[in-house]
Formats: C-alpha cells, sequence, structure tokens
C-alpha cells in the first residue's frame, strides 16, 4: 500500500552521527575514488566523463579479476580443485560485466569522440598494466610488452614478476601430473617466460578427461571453466574491435598501432589451445 505523501520514515534506530563511527565513505575511500577523475580536454567535452569512468571500471574490475586468479593458482597449486574453480566462475562473471560494458561506451558516437580525442596524446589501453598481468597471468606471456612500462617502475616490475609466474594453466597442468595424468614433461618443464604454445602429446590427456568425465569429475569441470574463461576472454577483444571499428574506423591508434587491424590479430591467440583441440576428437 502506497503511503500518503510518498515518503519513507527514517527508522530511529538508524545510525547518523558517523563523527566518531567508520562511515562508508571512508571505508571505500571514495574521497579519492570520486576525485579520480579529471578530464584534459578544454573546454572540457561532456562525454569525456564517460570514456574516463568506462576505463576505471574496467581496471577496478580488472584487480579483483588479478586477485581472484592468484588465488585460484594458489589452490591449483595445494590440489584444492574444488576451492580454485569458485575462483574461476567469480572471474567468468566479471568477465560478463566488462564485455556487457561495451554498450555503454558505444553511445560514443564517432563524431563526439573525435571531439576530445586529442586530449588523449599517446595514451592507450595498450598501456594496460593490469590488462597485460591477466594476459600474463592466462599465459599470454610477452616480454617485449614490458618495454612499454619501463616509464612506470611498479608496473614493470609487476609485470617482471608475473612474467616468471607459472600460468593459471600451467598450474592445473602440473595439478594434474601429480594426479597421474600423462602430461608430457616438456609441458611441465617449459619456459613459464615464453606463450604456451600448442602442444599436440597433451591433447590426449584431455581425451581420457573428458571420456572418463564421471572418474575425473573435478578435472572435466576444470576444463570445462577454463573454456568459459577463454571464451569470455575473446568476447571483451571482439566487443573492444568492434567498439573502436565504429568510432575510430581505421585510423591509427593513439598507442602508435595499426589501430583495427593491430586487434584483429588479438582474436588469433589463444590461452588453452589443447582444451579446443580435444574436441575435434570426442567420438560420436
Ligand atoms: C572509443 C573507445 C576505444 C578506442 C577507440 C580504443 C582503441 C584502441 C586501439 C586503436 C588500440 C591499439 C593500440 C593503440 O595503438 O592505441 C587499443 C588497445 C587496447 N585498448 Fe582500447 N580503445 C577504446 C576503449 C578501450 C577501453 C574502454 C578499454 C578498457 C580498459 C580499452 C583497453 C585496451 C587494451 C587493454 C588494449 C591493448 C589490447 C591488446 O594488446 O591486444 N580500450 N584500443
Ligand atoms: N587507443 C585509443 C585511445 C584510447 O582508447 C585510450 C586512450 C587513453 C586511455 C585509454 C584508452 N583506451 C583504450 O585504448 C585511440 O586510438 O583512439
Amino acid at each position: 500500500m502506497p503511503v500518503e505523501d510518498n515518503t519513507r520514515e527514517i527508522e530511529s534506530t538508524i545510525v547518523t552521527d558517523l563523527r566518531e563511527r567508520m562511515s562508508y565513505g571512508s571505508y571505500l575511500g571514495l574521497d579519492t575514488l570520486l576525485a579520480s577523475q579529471h578530464p584534459r580536454s578544454e573546454p572540457e567535452h561532456h562525454d569525456e566523463l564517460l570514456f574516463i569512468i568506462q576505463h576505471q571500471t574496467t581496471e577496478l574490475w580488472l584487480k579483483l579479476v588479478i586477485h581472484e586468479l592468484d588465488d585460484a593458482r594458489r589452490l591449483l597449486a595445494a590440489d584444492d580443485l574444488g576451492a580454485a574453480l569458485k575462483r574461476i566462475a567469480r572471474v567468468k562473471h566479471i568477465q560478463e560485466v566488462l564485455t556487457q560494458q561495451w554498450s555503454v561506451l558505444a553511445t560514443l558516437t564517432p563524431t563526439e569522440y573525435a571531439q576530445f580525442r586529442g586530449a588523449l596524446a599517446n595514451a592507450s589501453g595498450f598501456q594496460s598494466a593490469q590488462y597485460r598481468l591477466v594476459e600474463f597471468a592466462l599465459g599470454n606471456k610477452h616480454e617485449r610488452m614490458l618495454k612499454v612500462f619501463e616509464s612506470s617502475p611498479d608496473d614493470h616490475a609487476a609485470l617482471a614478476a608475473e612474467l616468471e609466474r607459472p600460468s593459471l594453466y600451467d598450474e592445473f597442468l602440473r595439478h594434474l601430473a601429480r594426479r597421474g595424468h600423462a602430461v608430457p614433461t616438456a609441458v611441465l618443464e617449459r619456459d613459464v617466460r615464453k606463450a604456451h604454445v600448442y602442444s599436440e602429446e597433451l591433447v590426449p590427456v584431455f581425451q581420457r578427461i573428458y571420456e572418463g568425465a564421471d572418474d575425473n569429475w573435478r578435472a572435466y569441470e576444470t576444463c570445462e571453466e577454463l573454456v568459459d574463461l577463454e571464451d569470455n576472454f575473446q568476447f571483451w577483444r571482439f566487443r573492444h574491435l568492434r567498439t573502436v571499428t565504429r568510432t575510430i574506423g581505421r585510423k591509427t591508434g593513439t598507442g602508435g598501432s595499426s589501430g583495427v587491424d593491430f586487434l584483429q590479430r588479438a582474436l588469433d591467440l589463444t590461452f588453452f589451445p589443447e582444451l579446443y583441440a580435444v574436441r575435434t576428437r570426442i567420438e560420436e
């Protein structure tokens, strides 16, 4: 039943004196967070705030993705597959939010973007340290990507450390080997500083897991979670590519790349190639 004045009574027990107490804003650090949007266009272009917030929200979610992937790797190394799966499931949901979020930026027309693009100078998403950390954590290592971070020592150090760490896939494959699966030695002893490359000998390992799913349920489930993760990552890359195409066409990127052609080539990259290869071998 709607009340007459259409106003909710503020209950008398509600805490209103926050002088000596921790508040919502102080807990969340909102003074810093909400003072961190600095449009560069002059006079300020209305749509630059959208552009900044779209990137900042992405970076916040990427921070959580890194946190979850770090813990998923720790749990895989401890052979705790069930807990690792929970972390991966959360990452999948974040990826879905990030992919959906492109529709907000798609409200930016090419004309509007052109009016403040100059203010971005040579800044580019290519310089996102957290995005590169996630790519590395998933196994798309590329040492030369570090060069662009030489001017920010903390980011450079974080990426250099990540380059040396086994990826999520490396940890899963090591776990499978400990459980008696015939993961090739060359795969287990690979140089983790390099991108994972397709191993023909690894496919039968997954074939056995898929054929005997009932006996390897957790491993089977993890395989499927990883496929979801890679699919989701590609969906994000695709939406980025389409947004770039509709916003700047075939212009070169502010980061110096060819633009859409460069981004298109990222769609040929794969994190877990054997998990896709095994599908061809599933008996009918
Ligand atoms: C109108 C919006 C956007 C345009 C026109 C655009 C354009 C581009 C272009 C041309 C590149 C290639 C590098 C370069 O030369 O600059 C690039 C890379 C990249 N952008 Fe964007 N971008 C947009 C929005 C975003 C957003 C919202 C994010 C989220 C953080 C983002 C993240 C990235 C990342 C991570 C890369 C590197 C991709 C890779 O290495 O494969 N971009 N972008
Ligand atoms: N590379 C984009 C500029 C851009 O999108 C951007 C600029 C500054 C900070 C983040 C960005 N996002 C993704 O590349 C362009 O060429 O228009």
